[in-house]
């Protein structure tokens, strides 16, 4: 299991630590370079505003960064002048020191608005683009992949970049422009001070890239441990009633203790990796302001240095190095962004399995009957190499109902599921009246094709809102006739808000039946050609069971049907039975003629000399019931 592969990796985020099971070179490891291409197609849209709230950047710290000099010239011209009676260059300068504090006042409010749309602009593209492609990716990403990981994709991922966006990027850029700007202000006054301060600039480069280094790797292990934590709460609590039932909660404590740990580990990593650097820029800023404070005390003790440039040059050195501090935070929430839009990266550059036709076909006109399905030479396996459906052939005509049954494993669902295309085949094709499914849109396909799959999902809101999803035009009056034919009209009705009751509100359970029936309404309504049922199985009680059994006889009228069939009832019904045995189909005949034994004996291989497998499966059915 993969926690164990958690608890004995390294930390930084290679394997499997994001609790798949499999190693991430499986699911598509992040390319390098993806993670900035992902961010330069999202600042893409906001170039203008991006370079707007540069120059105002820029703006607002030449004006502040003018200060000291103005401080300079008021020690050297304005003192002097002011001691032999002209206060007029001392009150020059105390405008010009006002204004340029106005000046730095509004271009950062200007800066901060800009910046803010601009950021979350980009957060709620990204959000968008995750959300929507989390959607779009197939049915095979999402078992190996996990929900949890998305889900931390999603949230704690973008929230990382949410922080560079609205904090991070604020005192980055102000760090950086500071000491640039204060740099060539430096060398304005006095050049070889200048470049003494800049001999600073040495130390300073091998901290900041050690940090850098360190801590991308910190971050990134992070990112994946705390991914992993969220992975084992959703699973936890997804399986709750299983967790309980079968005692596992030791075992799911002892995985979760093994990832805090990690995670407190990875987290106090990157905080010791900051307390080194951050009092190493200070440090590294205070010997270059007690180096050129030294130098610059002998010149001006020479005279080769008037006090009042001193004075500024003592005063740049400290703005320079005093956003450092912010830069150190900075970087912080800088790797720890860029390790999630790195993770966000990773997951966008998953295609879907099941691509859109780039030019799609177009079906024939409906018959009253719904659609012939044909599977052609259909070979399948699912990623793992291993086939599933050596090949099947098969041809169900317009409105036939079939039924699929086999012992566990046998490639039921495989089949109904490439019919619905959640997979495509490996080889060989499945046809829609002749059309390859390959040829048909997502909406098309869901137009044609509904699959009611055993869990009969209920999403949040009302029970007429379910019903609909199938048609969301559909009026009221269609959402109740189709209850009504189902005979789920009284049930639904004698609900606390009747059909606009909230189906996960307190009270407004539904019995699996029920859901079932309400199920069956949503397809009644969506009227696909083809219908695909995975059959609830042991759930139903006999009076829900004989309901449940109608309303299907009753949703079946005047479509093509596939039912996984679990139960005689169903099978019953079916008109044609075809019997799956590893991958193959081995029977196929109507039921009498299969408990007859005079099927169509597809694979040759009765399985209990004359009576075949069906023959035997429908023996026993007969036998439970009695
Ligand atoms: N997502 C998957 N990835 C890899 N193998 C899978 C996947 N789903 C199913 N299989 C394998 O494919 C084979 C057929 O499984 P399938 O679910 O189609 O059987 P089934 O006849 O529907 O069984 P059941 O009646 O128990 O639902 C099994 O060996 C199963 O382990």
């Amino acid at each position: 299991m993969a926690w164990r592969g958690v608890s004995s990796r390294p930390s930084d985020g290679e394997a499997d630590a994001e609790g798949s099971g499999l190693p991430l070179a499986d699911l598509g490891k992040p390319r390098r370079g993806d993670a900035r291409r992902l961010l330069a197609s999202l600042l893409a849209p906001h170039r203008g505003t991006l370079v707007v709230a540069a120059l105002v950047s820029l703006l607002s710290q030449a004006a502040m960064v003018a200060g000291p000099l103005l401080i300079g010239l008021a020690i050297d011209r304005a003192v002097p002048d002011a001691v032999a009676g002209d206060h007029g260059t001392l009150v020059w300068i105390a405008v010009a020191y006002a204004a340029c504090g106005l000046v730095t006042a509004g271009s950062q409010f200007a800066f901060q608005v800009v910046a803010a749309r601009a950021g979350q602009g980009v957060l709620l593209e990204l959000r968008a683009r995750i959300f929507g492609h989390a959607q779009r990716l197939s049915l095979d990403f999402h078992e190996r992949y996990t929900s949890g990981r998305i889900v931390s994709r999603a949230t704690s991922d973008v929230d990382a970049v949410q922080e560079l966006v609205e904090d991070g990027l604020d005192g980055l850029t102000t760090a950086v422009l500071t000491f640039w700007v204060s740099l060539g202000f430096l060398f304005v006054l006095d050049v070889p001070l200048a470049l003494l301060v800049m001999s600073g600039l040495v130390p300073l480069s091998v901290a900041t890239v050690w940090y850098a280094r360190r801590s991308a790797r910190a971050y990134r292990g992070t990112r994946t441990t705390s991914a992993a934590m969220t992975t084992q709460y959703i699973e936890t609590l997804n399986g709750i009633r299983a967790v309980q039932a079968f005692r596992r909660e030791p075992r799911n404590a002892g995985i979760f203790r093994v990832l805090n740990r990690r995670y407190t580990e990875v987290n106090t990593e990157t905080l010791v990796l900051f307390a080194w650097f951050a009092p190493a820029l200070m440090l590294i800023g205070n010997l270059t302001l007690v180096g050129a404070l030294a130098v610059g005390a002998y010149r001006v003790a020479d005279g080769g240095l008037e006090l009042g440039v001193l004075a500024a040059i003592a005063l740049y050195v400290r703005r320079m190095y005093e956003p450092l501090d912010d830069l150190a935070l900075a970087l912080n929430t800088y790797q720890t962004a860029a390790a999630g839009l790195e993770k966000i990266a990773g997951l966008l550059a998953h295609e879907p399995g099941v691509a859109e036709p780039a030019e799609p076909g177009s079906l024939p006109e409906r018959s009253g009957k719904g659609r012939e399905v044909t599977f052609d030479g259909v070979r399948f396996g699912y990623q793992d190499g291993v086939t599933v459906l050596p090949r099947i052939d098969l041809t169900i005509p317009r409105g036939q109902t079939v039924a699929l049954v086999g012992e566990t494993g046998a490639g039921k669902s495989t089949v109904a599921k490439l019919l619905a295309r959640f997979y495509d085949p490996t080889t060989g094709a499945v046809r829609l009246d002749g059309v390859d499914l390959r040829e048909l849109t997502t909406p098309q396909l869901r137009g044609e094709l509904t699959m009611i799959t055993q869990e009969s999902f209920l999403f949040s809101g009302s029970v007429a809102d379910n019903i609909a999803i199938g048609r969301p035009d559909a009026t009221r009056e269609q959402i109740e006739e189709a209850a009504r034919a189902l005979g789920a009209y009284e049930f639904i009705a004698a609900l606390p808000d009747g059909f606009d009751t909230d189906v996960r509100k307190r009270g407004a359970r539904l019995s699996a039946g029920q859901r079932q029936l309400v199920a069956f309404a949503r397809a009644l309504l969506a009227d696909p050609a083809v219908l695909i049922l995975d059959e609830a199985t042991s759930s139903l009680d006999i009076p829900g069971e004989r309901a449940v059994q109608r309303a299907l006889a009753t949703v079946l009228e005047g479509r093509t049907a596939v039912i996984i069939a679990h139960r005689l009832s169903t099978v019953e019904i079916a008109d044609r039975v075809l019997v799956v045995h590893d991958g193959r189909i081995v029977e196929d005949g109507t039921p009498d003629d299969l408990v007859a034994g005079i099927g169509d004996d597809a694979a040759g291989d009765d399985a209990a000399g004359g009576e075949g497998r069906f023959g035997a499966l429908h023996r026993a059915w007969r036998e439970s019931l009695v």
